[in-house]
């Protein structure tokens, strides 16, 4: 029988966990001192420990902290899975990067808590060692060695295991979505669906027929039943796109069927259980919306229990060779030109580039040399040339005395002008989304009718 030692000063934490853990068929004592736990531990030999990070003697979860470092060093196999409240889950994560295997946030769901020490026992005493910062083995189809994306791939790997609600936030194109799908290839959901729905694109009229489906009749062009995303989504991942566009009334709804865990179809009073795992992104700073009062807090804490931010392009260049030469890759393949190569001063010069559009604005850069270069080898030259600029600035290296700011202005305009201010188009060229495009020219004041 697998033996648990829980470790929490709340004592009746203890005993409803000992009552729960003992109904499922295990063996399992409480301690209740931090301080002699390693001692307890070396007695008890325990298969797994769950662990309260926040003591009464001191809320900010130091202590526990402090005492899963001196449990990983004593039994550095030993599972771990940390208990914390909401308020300082972020800790979690840090005690999972120390090599915690898992967290469940208080107040705990029994099914769940059950499933996670089930997970980790299975896996072992040593399988789930902690993975190195900074090891470069491959996570979903994401590309890249720099330092930083590392250490997003490595703590995405951790959370993927969990059912943590994730927010991923970044610029337009910089892999948001790429993310979200290794995150759930990781998952115990990896059989189930991954259903993404961009919410920047969900007029707000058709917000709860969009996520919750409709019943037939319930509004005038509802003609058959229909199936919300979060039903399709069921034993799966919902994917909430852009959901720093969410209108308050919809943000709203959200909320509360994150929190309920239940929402119903349009016109049925029937609610049905929820069974998804949320990753949201954003390109929006969404702590400056909830201080402007234009997203709400609560949702906020909802869906950002792991905020993962992933970096601009232009700030890890070392990213962008690997990344040209895997898109070259899948040009060659793509378009039967298995001869294609970049000339030798092109992959310096594209690492100079600020690339607003970041990686997308990469992958079509390079697309589009492939399809259009006349011969084998693509050069500087093609590359300028079909950026569609030869003024602007990714013609050549960064002016000096040029802010990035006026850089992404100016692009902009010459874009617009070329496009006669057509928002896909400019959008395509930049390597935008049209609502990416959209919030450039919001924040810059730039209007479509005098580019
Ligand atoms: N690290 C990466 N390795 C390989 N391909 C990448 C990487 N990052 C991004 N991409 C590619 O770049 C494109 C944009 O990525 P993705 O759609 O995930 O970005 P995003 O941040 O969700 O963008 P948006 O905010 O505009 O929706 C996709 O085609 C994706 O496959």
């Amino acid at each position: 029988m697998p033996r648990i030692l829980i470790i929490d000063d709340d004592r009746t934490v203890c005993n409803s966990l000992e009552l729960l853990l003992k109904r499922a068929g295990y063996a399992v004592e409480s301690h209740y001192e931090p301080r002699e736990a390693v001692d307890r531990v070396r007695a008890y030999r325990p298969d797994l420990v769950l662990l309260d990070l926040n003591f009464t003697v001191e809320t900010s979860g130091r202590a526990g902290m402090r005492l899963l470092m001196e449990l990983l060093e004593a039994f550095p196999q030993l599972p771990v899975i940390q208990m914390t409240g909401w308020a300082t889950v972020q800790l979690a994560v840090e005690g999972m990067k120390a090599g915690a295997r898992d967290f469940i946030a208080k107040p705990w769901d029994n099914k769940e808590l059950l499933n996670t020490i089930r997970t980790q026992l299975e896996r072992g005493a040593d399988a789930g060692a902690a993975v190195p910062a900074g090891d470069a083995e491959p996570f979903g189809s994401l590309i890249g060695s720099s330092a930083v994306l590392n250490d997003i791939i490595n703590q995405a790997r951790r959370v993927a295991g969990t059912e943590a609600a994730v927010l991923i936030t970044g610029e337009s194109g910089t892999g948001k979505e790429l993310v979200a799908e290794a995150i759930h290839a990781a998952s115990r959901r990896a059989g189930g669906p991954f259903v993404a729905v961009n919410l920047g694109g969900v007029p707000e009229q058709l917000f709860e027929s969009e996520l919750f489906g409709h019943k037939a009749g319930a509004f005038t062009d509802a003609r058959t039943d229909r199936a919300g995303r979060f039903e399709l989504a069921a034993g799966g991942t919902l994917f909430l796109d852009e959901i720093g566009d969410l209108a308050p009334a919809a943000q709203v709804k959200l909320l509360r069927v994150l929190q309920e865990r239940q929402y119903e179809r349009l016109g049925e009073s029937r609610p049905r259980p929820t069974d998804v795992r949320v990753i949201s992104a954003t390109s929006r700073n969404l702590d400056s919306m909830v201080a402007a009062g234009t997203f709400r807090e609560d949702l906020l804490y909802r869906i950002n229990l792991i905020h993962l931010q992933l970096p601009a392009l232009r700030e890890r260049p070392e990213d962008i060779a690997p990344l040209a030469v895997h898109f070259l890759d899948s040009a060659r393949r793509r378009y039967d030109r298995p001869g294609l190569r970049f000339d030798p001063p092109t992959v310096p010069w594209l690492r100079r580039q600020p690339f607003p559009g970041n990686v997308r604005q990469l992958q079509n850069l390079i697309e589009r040399a492939a399809i259009l270069s006349p011969d084998d080898t693509i050069t500087v030259d093609q590359l300028q040339r079909q950026s569609g600029s030869n003024s602007e600035p990714l013609a050549g290296f960064t002016p000096s005395g040029v802010t990035l700011e006026e850089m992404e202005i100016r692009m902009i305009r010459a874009a617009l002008g070329r496009n006669g201010g057509e928002i896909t188009a400019t959008a395509r060229e930049l390597g935008l989304t049209r609502a990416a495009l959209y919030r450039r020219l919001e924040k810059y004041g730039i209007s479509i009718t005098t580019p």
